[in-house]
């Protein structure tokens, strides 16, 4: 019990990573549609952020990316003859679909599932239901293939039970783990699950934002907490203040994060906070330890700052009892506002009592912080030992996936590359060499 610890699934940047503005309401996505991205830089990037946690002692595994551009899916949508034909036809008729469909998005692995530890669960073994990400088309493609993937990642019935995707309607509109996180003492044991949402879709007399969307509905977590045999005393849900979705955070992770003991969140993230922190302690009850909040003014950090540098999209990190690790992303150390508080938050008396800052540019172009491109899945010892062992992160592992990415990625890429029918082969030989590597099986349409 007392050896099961908290694993970071992170997603390796695929070969197309490219800037296409496709997430309306995404600040970072929007203003950087047709820069020149590097899709080697971006891998390494990553790699680099595995390879630390690695190190400091963490259990780091990695979620491969997926197959774009997407033929099965511009086929679905009419398009026929031979792949190059395809590429070219959509590039001319339907460049924005040809982008769509070639989004590395799957990298952001915070929203590929909702993982429910199996200290919480009823049959006591962990569940992932894959999110079915409806709000966007380039996103709404990932859920067969992550499903596939974590399946060949967590491959043993007796610990791990997979759930398909919610119903791809609005209604149902899931983003997984980014508006998700779950308070506990020890990561075996009993944890509160806190599922957080952007609107109520059946009840259309609630508060929603009126600028930009809602992704996620409270229906969609209240299927994911009753699939996952949660019981209810240890779920709590809050809403997502409509004002900050209309200001740019398209995630509650762009403005909170929380780890075992400790909920650090900007003090205008949920529409009822009050509420949140007594919903939380009700549910927390008794425990060894205390539950931490720690609120950030605005008049310290504004919402603005906070989407600007990403200070909430942190991974906060347990080294020991109360003494805990924020992994921010380099744009935190060049707001002077939020560097600031970042220095007076590990000089207090808060768990938090270290910052490590990591070049996350690549991803953060596109509005993935650290905590974007992380899913986290706490295992109990029995439980490590059953991942496929091929996914997790050491130096040998590390080096093969360098020397991989060096191989078959362009350091360069303009969204006009998309219909070069060379892209779709070396990306294609490239996540077939992957497979092998990470012992995945045939998880790629391509491969079938
Ligand atoms: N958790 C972070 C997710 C970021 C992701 N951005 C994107 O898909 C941008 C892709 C582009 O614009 O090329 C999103 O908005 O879902």
């Amino acid at each position: 019990m007392s050896t099961a610890t908290e694993a970071n699934f992170d997603g390796l940047v695929g070969p197309t990573h490219n800037y296409s503005g496709l997430s309306f309401g995404n600040v970072a996505s929007l203003s950087n549609s047709a820069q020149a991205s590097n899709p080697k830089a971006a891998a390494k990037q990553g790699l680099t952020k595995m390879k630390a946690l690695a190190d400091m002692g963490f259990v780091q595994g990695v979620l491969a990316p997926h197959e774009r551009p997407h033929i099965p899916t511009l086929r679905r949508l009419g398009f026929s003859g031979g792949d190059a034909q395809i590429l070219q036809q959509a590039a001319k008729q339907a460049p924005k679909l040809l982008a769509a469909v070639s989004s590395a998005s799957c990298m952001w692995t915070a929203n590929a599932a909702t993982v429910s530890p199996s200290g919480d669960t009823n049959d006591k073994r962990v569940h992932f239901t894959p999110a079915n990400l409806v709000n966007k088309f380039h996103r709404s493609i990932e859920h067969e293939t992550t499903g596939a993937i974590l399946r060949a990642t967590f491959n043993d019935e007796r610990y791990f039970a997979h759930h398909f995707a919610l119903p791809s309607v609005d209604q149902f509109g899931d983003e997984g783990a980014a508006n998700h996180t779950r308070f506990c003492d020890g990561h075996g044991e009993q944890g509160v699950e806190f599922f957080v949402y952007g609107m109520e879709a059946f009840n259309t007399n609630t508060p929603r934002p009126a600028v930009f969307p809602a992704r996620h509905t409270l229906e969609a977590s209240q299927a994911v907490a009753r699939r996952h045999g949660l019981s209810p005393d240890q779920v709590v849900y809050a809403q997502q203040n409509p004002a900050v979705i209309d200001a740019g955070v398209f995630h509650n992770d762009v403005i909170a994060v929380g780890h075992r003991n400790v909920h650090f969140y900007h003090q205008e993230a949920f529409l009822d906070t009050a509420k949140m922190r007594d919903d939380l302690l009700a549910a927390w009850g008794d425990r060894d330890s205390t539950l931490h909040f720690i609120e950030v003014p605005s008049a310290e950090v504004s919402v603005q700052d906070s989407i600007q540098s990403y200070l909430f999209n942190s991974q906060l990190l347990s080294r020991g009892d109360n003494d805990m690790l924020l992994i921010v992303p380099g744009e935190c150390e060049n707001n002077p506002a939020v560097w600031a508080y970042l220095n007076r938050l590990v000089a207090g008396s808060s768990p938090i009592n270290e910052v490590k800052v990591f070049d996350l540019k690549q991803s953060m172009s596109n509005g993935g912080g650290p905590a974007c491109l992380r899913l986290r899945i706490a295992l109990t010892e029995a439980e490590r030992q059953a991942i496929n062992p091929a996914t997790l992160i050491n130096d040998s592992l590390f080096e093969r996936l360098n020397y991989w990415v060096d191989t078959h990625y362009r350091d360069q890429l303009y969204e006009k590359d998309l219909a070069d029918p060379m892209l779709l082969i070396e990306s294609r030989n490239a996540l077939d060499e992957l497979t092998k590597i990470l012992r995945l099986g045939n998880v790629y349409e391509f491969q079938r």
